[in-house]
């Protein structure tokens, strides 16, 4: 089994704070957060300090992905198998370390391009978790929700996940693709009850954004629709309406986010029981809904 347990941050760079102020605060209903750049904005679902920050840059890009293990011992078995695999891991400073509110992490690349860290000791925010409209997220033990990131190559990305960070594969969709390439595939990989904490999609990946969309989970479909009544109103591009999923039954939509990947908002995503699942094939996206035929295109990956 793998040492990660969930995953635990993300921190994304913008060139339009305000856009992305108005998005996390008063459409998608993230409670404020607290942290040590008086320029960030903090999103908090939970008693973590903060799930994402926000930092302002010249390109629209994913800056770290933030993956929780249990403890130190745990720490330091991931450094070695990473090192092990040939990859260079740094060690976060206590300077970086406190800024991210965990007691220590390790920094280093995957074989798409992306940065990941993996911490231990995340410190508590214990005050009111105050969302403006009311709405609870659905972390715990299932982290904060999921990330798909596009990778060129994609066998070389899921062998990396599965051998060396020890992260399980949760099933698979096949994507149209030329004859000549044989299967395509989805992969969907989980570390916990989330059916997935990660998906890798095969998409060129020039750089900026490196994401595709980050899933985050709310308790009632209510909220959903709520949220969803907002984007609407406020202006924000639907990139695929209200639907329900094959794998994970989650009922969600999609929304364009500033800087031109989506976020995923839901609710009702089940919980996979390890000690009878087995990975599958879906061959539908979705069970109803999820037209994704209004949706700006992808900023240029
Ligand atoms: C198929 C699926 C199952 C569970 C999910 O959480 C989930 O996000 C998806 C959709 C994945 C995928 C995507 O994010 C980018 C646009 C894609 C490729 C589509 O056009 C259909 C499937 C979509
Ligand atoms: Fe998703």
């Amino acid at each position: 089994m793998t040492d990660i347990k969930s995953l635990g941050y993300i921190k994304v760079q913008t060139h339009d704070m305000d856009r992305w102020r108005t998005f996390a605060f008063d459409v998608l209903g993230f409670a404020k957060g607290s942290g040590p750049d008086e320029n960030a904005l903090y999103l908090r679902m939970d008693e973590r300090a903060a799930r994402i920050v926000v930092v302002e840059g010249e390109t629209d890009e994913i800056v770290t992905i933030g993956w929780e293990v249990r403890d130190g011992k745990a720490l330091a078995r991931v450094r070695e198998a990473v090192t092990a695999a040939g990859v260079n891991v740094t060690d976060l400073s206590n300077d970086e370390a406190d800024a991210r509110r965990i007691e220590a992490g390790i920094s280093f690349t995957d074989p798409a391009g992306a940065t990941l860290e993996v911490f231990h000791g995340p410190i508590l925010d214990h005050s009111p978790i105050v969302t403006p409209f009311g709405s609870t997220f659905v972390t715990g033990g299932q982290g904060l929700g999921h990330v798909v990131l596009p990778v060129m190559d994609l066998n070389g990305a899921f062998e990396f996940y599965q051998d060396v960070l020890g992260f399980l594969p949760r099933g698979a969709m096949r994507i149209p693709a030329p004859p000549e390439y044989g299967p395509v595939r989805i992969r969907f990989m989980g570390v916990n009850e989330r059916h997935h904490s990660l998906a890798l999609c095969p998409a060129p990946h020039g750089g900026a954004p490196g994401l595709i969309h980050v899933m985050v989970e709310v308790d009632t479909l209510d909220a959903v629709g709520q949220a969803l009544d907002r984007v609407l109103k406020d202006g924000f591009s639907l990139s695929s309406t209200l639907g329900r999923h094959t794998n994970d039954k989650m009922v969600s939509f999609y929304v364009r986010a500033p800087g031109g990947w989506d976020i995923e908002f839901g609710c009702e995503g089940m919980k996979v029981d390890e000690a009878h699942y087995t990975s599958e094939e879906i061959t539908a996206d979705s069970y109803w809904g999820h037209d994704w035929s209004g949706s700006e295109p992808l900023a240029a990956m």
